[in-house]
């Protein structure tokens, strides 16, 4: 059985001390759930995250790192960094990061091989633009992110990615998916792992909606049989809605 997971991408928002206070709030409220809840707080609050979590059933995601270990990178984190502050997942190729970082397949791919590399656990995301669909290209885009980032790895890799589904139109803008539309998509992310992994790691990876996902309609995305579970950006940062959400699944 794929673990179900509700992710939160909290993206450049909340300094120190609202990051601790909402960590707080969360981990007192987190309803009982059998699905995985992880928060990826900025870089300059991970190691307090980790430590306001101990003991927590929450785990902590960084929203992005280097493809070196270490060097003359300046302003960059490593992925041995994150490791060493208890940090064990990682999200890579988030839209914003392809579209405001010029981040491409093929730095992505390298992301990817540093990370798996160093033990870490991936969300990587993808998900077409609002022309692409208009233009019937989205299955297209989506299979060839996820070739040229991901299908030069061996099978025994994919127990460390979750992919995440996240239709750019759909981000921030208060427009989702509708559970069909994500369920066809889904669907279909399944079947190219499927020709290429074949059916037993097809149906073992965990794949995640992401693009303006609320308490209420939550439930119904969830309830997609290829849906398992979200990456939740604006909806996250607050507790009470996250716990909506999480409630969802
Ligand atoms: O980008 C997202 C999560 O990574 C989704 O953001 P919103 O939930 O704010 O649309």
């Amino acid at each position: 059985m794929r673990s179900k997971i509700v992710a939160g991408n909290w993206k450049m928002n909340k300094n120190l001390e609202e990051t601790t206070a909402l960590l707080n709030e969360l981990a007192g409220k987190l309803p009982d759930t059998s699905a995985e809840v992880i928060v990826a707080p900025t870089f300059v609050n991970l190691a307090e995250a980790v430590k306001t979590l101990g003991g927590s059933k929450v785990q902590v995601a960084a929203q992005n790192m280097h493809f070196e270990e270490s060097g003359a990178f300046t302003g960059e984190i490593a992925p041995g960094m994150l490791r060493n502050i208890g940090v064990n997942t990682v999200i890579l190729g988030h839209s914003e990061r392809r579209a405001y970082f010029g981040e491409t397949d093929d730095l992505l791919k390298k992301k990817v091989d540093t990370a798996l590399a160093q033990g870490m656990r991936i969300i990587f995301c993808f998900g077409e633009e609002l022309e692409d669909r208009k233009a019937g290209k989205h299955f297209e885009l989506v299979e060839s992110q996820l070739k040229n980032a991901l299908f030069h790895l061996p099978a025994s890799a994919w127990k460390h990615i979750v992919l995440a589904y996240e239709p750019v139109w759909a981000i921030g803008t208060g427009e989702t998916a509708s559970p069909e539309q994500a369920q066809e998509m889904h669907a279909f992310i399944r079947k190219t792992l499927e020709s290429s992994y074949g059916s037993e790691i097809a149906q073992g990876v965990t794949i995640l909606y992401g693009g303006s996902v609320k308490p209420g309609n939550a439930s119904e995305i969830f309830s997609k049989p290829d849906v398992d579970g979200g990456l939740i950006g604006g909806a996250s940062l607050k507790a009470d809605d996250f716990i909506g959400i999480i409630n969802g699944i």
